[in-house]
């Protein structure tokens, strides 16, 4: 069809969902990638780990990694106080406007920096052009053969700081074997695995936390 998957996701959306109201957002997407057609969403099984580290970390600055429609960020920032911080960056322009109108219709425009860029050009601006001193949490979720390559420019950026909360999807599926080698074995980070599944399947994947050291 002449409209994207992600456009007719957000159609879907302002049909099904109250505006405003971003648990009902989150069910519309979850509801359309169970019941129609898949899209790559850390989803509602990964989503509830995901809520778990964000509530234990209860971070005041967050940085996520690939925007996509912008679910992981509601998702997120639904847990988190008005004067939290959440900056989230995507690299696809499309990708990037949808977000934008998922976002607003959930009512968190004012809540969400959004960046349309690449990570490896915002990562090094945050501390000068974004006002970031340290991130408390980080959600890395865009290519997986940049996550390694973006964990290592928020160290030399020195964007983390001991306690620091890096947590990763994928780790399975696709997968990230270089980026999970990397946290589990470098010494900078206590790692864990948390195992559950693919979104919207059967299937077996995984969040990587990595707490840095400092
Ligand atoms: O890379 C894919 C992908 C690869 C191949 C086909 C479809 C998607 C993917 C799959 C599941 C995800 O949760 C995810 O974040 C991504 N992604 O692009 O960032
Ligand atoms: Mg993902």
């Amino acid at each position: 069809s002449a409209m994207s998957l992600e456009r007719r996701i957000l159609q879907y959306v302002q049909q099904q969902a109250l505006r405003g109201d971003p648990d009902s957002v989150m069910a519309a997407i979850d509801k359309f990638g169970w019941e129609r057609e898949f899209a790559m969403n850390v989803g509602d099984v990964k989503g509830v780990i995901l809520d778990r580290f964000v509530k234990e970390t209860a971070p005041k600055t967050m940085l996520e990694l690939g925007t996509y429609m912008g679910y992981s960020a509601i998702r997120t920032v639904r847990l988190l106080p008005e004067t939290a911080r959440f900056i989230t960056v995507e690299f696809n322009q499309e990708n990037a406007a949808v977000a934008k109108e998922m976002i607003a219709f959930a009512g968190l425009q004012n809540r969400i920096i959004q960046i349309m860029s690449d990570s490896a050009e915002v990562i090094p601006q945050l501390k000068t052009k974004y006002g970031v001193e340290t991130l408390d949490m980080v959600f890395i979720d865009h290519w997986k053969d940049v996550y390694l390559r973006d964990i290592k420019l928020l160290e030399t950026n020195e964007l983390l700081r001991k306690g620091t909360v890096v947590v990763a999807d994928n780790i399975i599926k696709p997968g990230a074997p270089d980026y999970a080698d990397y946290v589990r074995t470098c010494g900078k980070y206590d790692s864990t695995f948390h195992e559950s599944n693919y979104e919207y399947s059967n299937d077996i994947d995984g969040l990587e936390k990595s707490v840095y050291r400092g």
